[in-house]
């Protein structure tokens, strides 16, 4: 049986989705403690899989939910929230409007980045409503049906890691094309970006407002960040990027019994050890582990995602 946003036209299978990207929204709640400004930025895309197959075949527009008042939504529901909501809540609040609101609406797709303002600290102190630009976003995904049946997803994206020592890579295939030698001593640097999957499965098991997203989310984090670097003094050896990003992820399951999945994307970015001669001169730079050419073209790319597998009991 086909569902509502895919049909059987003239012996084809016809599937179709629409919605509003990269709606940009700012929101300040002025109301938080000690006379706090809370200030968060989302950039928002809206998908929506419904039945308005007319509007393509039929030039019936009737059943179109259109973009513009996905667009105005945004606006109507951050203003709604007049207390502060985490991204991944305000994901939540979308899905459950278009969802419910439409009836030609089975399922929402919404994605938010949120721009990683922080508050700035003035000597030491949190200042009460300035806040400067850091590196990592926060991002989330909410697949929502009209059904109830609800997955909610965390992540982090641009996480720029580096480390100067206690990485190599030994023992990978040799061929008339290897040139990489083998080394126990190089820098690692990559750019994680990680979504996490939770368990809740409907809206009604989300429904209860102590849902911490936030805290989990600067958890998991914390548990990715640890878990590549190691202990402060001695570090963690890391054999290659691959073992690397598997330790975080499995770090990550074994920390979280809430979450149920993990991808990971770990590019390995490479720092070139410069050599420089000339014939005159054969050694004018030699090196030691000290000199390097950054570079972000091209680089590796290494990503999996890990999975508790499900009891069926
Ligand atoms: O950690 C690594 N994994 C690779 O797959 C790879 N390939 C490569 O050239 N260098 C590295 N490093």
């Amino acid at each position: 049986m086909a569902t509502k946003h895919e049909e059987q036209i003239d012996g084809f299978k016809f599937e179709q989705r629409h919605g509003k990207e990269r709606v940009r929204v700012g929101r300040v709640w002025r109301s938080g403690e000690n006379g706090r400004h809370v200030f968060v930025e989302w950039n928002v895309s809206i998908s929506l899989l419904s039945d308005c197959i007319n509007a393509y075949v039929r030039a019936d527009n009737s059943d179109i939910v259109a973009t513009d008042t996905m667009k105005n939504t945004v606006y109507v529901k951050a203003k709604e929230c007049s207390e502060q909501v985490s991204v991944e809540e305000f994901a939540i609040i979308l899905a459950k409007h278009f969802t419910t609101f439409y009836q030609q609406v089975t399922t929402a797709i919404i994605k938010i980045v949120e721009k990683p303002w922080e508050r700035i600290s003035i000597d030491g102190q949190p200042h009460d409503h300035g806040f400067k630009l850091g590196s990592e976003r926060h991002t989330t995904e909410v697949i929502l049906n009209k059904n109830g049946a609800l997955r909610v997803t965390s992540g982090v994206d641009g996480l720029a890691l580096l480390k100067t020592t206690q990485s190599g890579f030994e023992g990978f295939i040799r061929d008339q094309n290897t040139i990489l030698p083998e080394t126990r001593e190089r820098m690692l640097a990559t750019e994680v970006s990680a979504s996490w999957r939770y368990y809740f499965e409907s809206l009604s098991s989300v429904s209860n407002k102590s849902l911490g997203f936030t805290e989990k989310y600067l958890n998991v984090k914390k548990v990715l960040v640890d878990t590549f670097f190691g202990p402060p003094k001695e570090g963690v050896y890391s054999p290659s990027v691959q073992a690397t990003l598997n330790y975080m992820a499995k770090a990550v399951l074994g920390r979280f019994p809430e979450v149920s999945s993990i991808q990971l994307r770990m590019p390995n970015i490479h720092f070139l050890p410069v050599n420089l001669s000339s014939k005159a001169n054969p050694v004018i730079v030699k090196f030691e582990d000290d000199v390097y050419l950054p570079t972000d073209e091209p680089h590796g790319s290494i990503e999996a995602s890990l999975s508790r597998i499900q009891s069926k009991m």
